[in-house]
């Protein structure tokens, strides 16, 4: 099992450059930094070059997470919005691919977050998602990637709101490359019981996200760390498991994930990296590795 964090930790804006942040994660000791893939294609080649060889030179792992907008909605009605989606992901896995990222993760079959203005179609966003997610497969197994689903709570997606939905999702797309992507704070709405919902991904558990229940890190909040712990163990789980904490109001960050209080009172730079560093000793006691 490797440790990460998600650098929006920090961050206000998806669009914040990632390159800094493989050195300060390196520093307080975690295996991988993920990144929001979001807004790589403005990246340049040499950017994409320095960063890859920052990562190996720290001996840290790049994880990609994204929520694609509206536009470019794999499972939209509209075909041409669908057409727009597929050559998004081929172009921002075609970089992604240049930080030797092996694993990107988040609503990858939908948009992210759900406009609930309007009514939505489950059942149709559902099929037209497992097959964009089914055409965009292939290429990124060539390209090594692993595309990991994330269940999201009801407040942020309507089409995968469980374990279960995920599985049978992921089972319906048929491809070796295609996982489920679990992540404790949505578990903690939707599911009955942490440890059923992680046996029930079992082998297709491809990315595991934590988080409290108000998104403070872990260890720090009421979820059951030592259910969720022994079962990833009981799942042989030797997967990613990254903490995405969310603790700071503003930006684009802050209001898609609807953080409205200052979570940390008040906390400067140093002392958010010592809650991380705190809660990364936690993750590795309580869930290995
Ligand atoms: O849990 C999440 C949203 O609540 C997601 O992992 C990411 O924040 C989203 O995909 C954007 O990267
Ligand atoms: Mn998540």
């Amino acid at each position: 099992m490797k440790h990460g964090i998600y650098y929006s930790y920090w961050e206000h804006e998806w669009s914040a450059k990632f390159g800094p942040y493989v050195e300060k994660v390196a520093k307080l000791g975690f295996d991988i930094i993920e990144v929001a893939a979001h807004h790589i294609n403005t990246y340049s080649d040499a950017e994409l070059r320095d960063i890859r060889q920052a990562a190996r030179d720290n001996n840290i792992i790049l994880t990609a997470g994204i929520g694609p907008t509206k536009e470019k909605n794999l499972s939209s009605p509209d075909a041409d919005v669908r057409k727009a989606g597929k050559a998004f992901f081929e172009q921002t896995l075609t970089n992604v691919a240049k930080l030797d990222i092996r694993s990107i993760g988040g609503a990858l079959h939908s948009y992210w977050p759900v406009d609930y203005s309007k009514p939505v179609d489950k059942v149709g966003d559902r099929a037209r998602g497992v097959e964009g997610i089914h055409g965009i497969a292939d290429f990124a197994n060539n390209l090594g990637i692993n595309l990991c689903i994330e269940v999201l709570n009801r407040f942020e997606n309507h089409v995968l709101n469980t374990a279960a939905e995920g599985v049978a999702f992921v089972t319906d797309v048929g491809k070796p490359n295609v996982k489920v992507m679990l992540d404790t704070f949505h578990m903690n709405i939707e599911e009955d019981s942490f440890g059923d919902a992680i046996r029930t991904a079992g082998p297709l558990l491809g990315h595991f996200h934590t988080g409290e229940n108000n998104r403070r890190v872990p260890g720090k909040g009421n979820l059951p760390w030592h259910e969720i712990g022994a079962a990833l163990r009981e799942i042989n789980y030797t997967g990613a498991v990254v903490m995405e904490p969310f603790v700071k109001t503003g930006g684009t960050i802050g209001s898609d994930i609807r953080v409205w209080r200052d979570l940390t009172n008040g906390a400067n730079e140093a002392q958010m990296d010592e809650d991380a560093r705190n809660s990364l000793a936690f993750s590795r006691f309580v869930l290995g590795g």
